[in-house]
């Protein structure tokens, strides 16, 4: 279980976090909403180690992470899939792939024929730059790279930003698969209101780097989420 507590973080004297507390558990959805500059991102960042915070605790199955760097963050099992993805666009979807055994031990750097079966568009793109792929193409291979590493904590920022319908029905699919088979807790940053209820156990609201609203029962609360968004 993913446990953030009292998360403060700057960007030097602006104050864009204020004591955010995160749970996420394995097997569920936990939906991290909001409007434009709230500060979704930024909580990523720290619990990926990409920003330091100032304040606060995370805790990864009861164990402090304590200020995790990118690398720490990552052998921790924390997988971060970027806004914007961040797929290099001149090596191949294969190389892309390989770039996410980074942080593993030598012995288990393999792509599971699984991130295939997960994603079988890569299968076919396997030799394609990923600079050629679509957008919705990229971010399918932006997750598939995160889990490379066997992760317990896979954090999406935003993926559905800019993708065709049919893409974000595979993206939606693939994290009911895994979310189904409980070994990993996904954070998901979305504005795209019924993508994310669709799929999220809980949600977590924030609004001006506080945690203005969050709930367990997502189906019963739909209107209080929809104000508490300022839909
Ligand atoms: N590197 C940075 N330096 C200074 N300020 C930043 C930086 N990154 C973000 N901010 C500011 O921090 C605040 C929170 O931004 P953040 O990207 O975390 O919000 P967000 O909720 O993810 O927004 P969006 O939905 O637009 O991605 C915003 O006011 C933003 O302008």
């Amino acid at each position: 279980m993913l446990d953030v507590n009292g998360l403060t973080l700057r960007y030097g004297q602006s104050q864009v976090l204020h004591g955010v507390d995160l749970v996420a558990r394995p097997g569920q959805v936990t939906a991290l909403m909001g409007v434009n500059g709230v500060g979704k991102t930024s909580l990523m960042k720290a619990i990926a180690g990409r920003h330091p915070f100032t304040e606060g605790r995370i805790k990864l199955d009861g164990r402090d992470l304590g200020h995790p760097n990118a690398v720490t963050a990552a052998r921790a099992g924390i997988a971060y899939v970027p806004q914007g993805r961040e797929v290099f666009p001149l090596l191949s979807v294969a190389e892309n792939l390989e770039t996410g055994f980074a942080c593993l031990p030598r012995g288990g750097r393999d792509v599971p024929d699984r991130i295939f079966e997960l994603f079988p568009v890569l299968a076919k793109m396997r030799h394609r730059r990923g600079g050629d792929l679509s957008g919705g193409q990229q971010q399918q291979l932006a997750i598939a790279r995160a889990l490379i590493a066997r992760p317990r904590v896979l954090l999406l920022d935003e993926p559905t930003e800019g993708i065709q319908p049919s893409i974000i029905k595979d993206i939606g699919r693939v994290i009911e698969v895994l979310r189904d088979e409980g070994e990993i807790a996904i954070v998901l940053v979305e504005q795209y209101f019924d993508f994310a209820l669709g799929l999220a156990d809980r949600v977590t609201v924030l609004q001006g780097g506080q945690v203005s609203f969050r709930t367990e029962d997502v189906a019963a609360d739909r209107d209080k989420l929809a104000e508490a968004m300022a839909l």
